[in-house]
């Protein structure tokens, strides 16, 4: 749609215009920093930092209903830079301009609701938002196009010169912030950190392919995080996990594609994400509130965090109903087919304290809630998933595990509807798929694999005597039709067709 075709209460807004005054803040001592340049902790307190816009309070004089005119028109201008997660610039990179953007398809990924069936087996209704349809197939994208289209601004307007970029990952970061890397003619190249044996062999393929230098170590993930943490404080790097505020800003366009697919009535929603180095949880909630502040959005939807029993450290800090008395300890963790989950100190810890205290002063303590379901359940419920129609990975079949144990211990009144995070694509996580049919699982798992739910393909050879195909070499027509007359009889047999 061209811009002289808007009606004339968007028109002028349709293309955002720079404006607003971004600093770090840190979210311990409170001090404010600027962000020209790149700062992932606190210089005098070493705390994390979130991005916050000085003028913030200026959006307020645009009324809620007008917003959403805004961003729903938005979706109609052919403008690559405001296809993704910029359709909200105002609300997430109102300082950068638009030739900044780096936009390589991320975002406005699919909800796809659940069949009866199950819904049945869930409890409630809900739906999949299939992140896994992002480019480098999981949501990270979405933050990578954030801190990326910063990295650009600091680039081409601000003079920084070359960067490395580098992060620690369980393989979907690693995946996304290579891509967007690669996607630089000059100025942008990079590195990333992987436990050795702890990634899939699809997600170790994304980076190499990208050509990022890929380094692997021993340990797990948290290892990695900090020898990326020290690389980010003694050497000139671009850190691109979600330390890194930027990232936190771009995941909030979940939060926002997610109000707007509800026409913007979010109340009986319960957001439900897994929760690993806890940078989603937190841009989830910080995206929802900055909607509500505004008007956009006139109620809280509920947000629910789902953890492993074998990565668990969140769970383990809201049991105790007492903020007071909370205290955080760091978790070791033990194999999760929630990979990308599998994070005993997750360094958005802070960030998520302070925004769960924030969402549940408006929307009541139940307004964030966090389960914890066994690895046997994660496994079952994504291939549950699939069974009926979706594509999720096991951090999809964590959700909705999280989401059904919630159902059963009455934590969600009739009438809720869930949005189920998927986080990555399924194809990602097949191995775990491939050990649950085969039944190869290592003990420390825990998981039996149910037989209703285990497929394994069946080879089919034609009787002795009748002759096979063979690559390369050709069939006369009859021992042709022999073959596939014997192979179909067999194959009909097995399907239990009759002529
Ligand atoms: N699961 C993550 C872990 C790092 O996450 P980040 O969002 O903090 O960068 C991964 O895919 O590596």
């Amino acid at each position: 749609m061209k811009i002289l075709d808007f009606p004339d209460s968007v028109r002028d807004r349709i293309v955002p215009k720079v404006s607003g005054t971004y600093v770090y803040r840190c979210l311990a001592c409170q001090a404010s920093f600027d962000v020209g340049k790149l700062l992932y902790t606190c210089p005098q307190c070493r705390s994390v930092l979130m991005i916050e816009d000085r003028d913030w309070d200026r959006l307020k004089k645009t009324p809620g209903p007008q917003w959403r005119q805004i961003f729903d028109y938005r979706a109609m201008i052919h403008e690559p830079a405001l296809k993704g997660i910029y359709r909200f610039h105002e609300l997430l990179g109102a300082i950068l301009p638009l030739e900044a953007v780096i936009y390589l398809g991320e975002g406005h990924t699919p909800v796809v609701q659940a069949n009866g069936r199950l819904k049945d087996w869930a409890g409630r209704p809900f739906f999949f938002k299939n992140d896994g349809q992002n480019p480098s197939a999981s949501f990270k994208d979405r933050g990578m196009a954030s801190a990326f289209s910063y990295l650009n601004d600091l680039i081409t307007n601000q003079g920084l010169g070359h960067v490395l970029a580098v992060c620690a990952s369980t393989g979907d970061t690693s995946a996304a912030a290579a891509l967007y890397a690669s996607y630089f003619i000059q100025g942008v190249t990079s590195a990333v950190l992987l436990p050795h044996g702890k990634v899939t062999p699809q997600q170790l393929s994304q980076p190499l392919g990208s050509g990022a230098r890929v380094i692997e170590i021993p340990g797990v993930f948290d290892d990695c995080m900090k020898i990326v943490e020290y690389l980010a404080e003694q050497y000139p790097v671009a850190l691109m996990n979600s330390k890194n505020a930027w990232r936190i800003l771009g995941q909030e366009s979940y939060s926002y594609e997610i109000a707007q697919v509800f026409d913007y009535n979010v109340t009986d929603l319960v957001v439900t994400v897994p929760i690993g180095n806890a940078g989603n949880i937190t841009a989830v909630m910080a995206g929802f509130l900055k909607l509500y502040d505004l008007g956009i959005i006139t109620q809280l939807p509920w947000i629910l965090g789902v953890q492993s029993h074998h990565a668990d450290p969140v769970y383990r800090y809201y049991l105790e109903p007492n903020p007071e008395k909370r205290v955080f300890r760091p978790v070791t963790v033990r194999p999760s087919v929630a990979q990308a989950a599998m994070i005993g100190n997750p360094v958005s810890m802070p960030r998520v304290v302070q925004l769960v205290e924030q969402y549940r002063s408006i929307g009541g303590e139940k307004a964030v809630q966090v389960v914890q379901v066994t690895e046997q359940e994660i496994m079952d419920a994504m291939l549950m998933a699939n069974r009926n129609g979706h594509i999720a990975c096991t951090q999809g079949g964590e959700c909705l595990a999280g989401f059904r144990r919630a159902v059963s211990q009455g934590l969600l009144p009739e009438g809720k509807v869930g949005v189920l995070d998927a986080t990555a694509h399924a194809l990602k996580f097949a191995v775990f798929q491939e050990k649950y049919f085969e039944d190869r699982f290592e003990p420390e798992f825990g998981i039996e694999p149910k037989m209703e739910l285990q497929n394994r393909p069946v080879l089919v050879r034609p009787p002795e005597g009748v002759p096979c195909p063979r690559p390369g070499t050709a069939m006369d027509s009859e021992s042709f039709r022999a073959f596939v007359t014997a192979t179909g009889d067999a194959i009909a047999s097995i399907l239990g067709l009759r002529p």
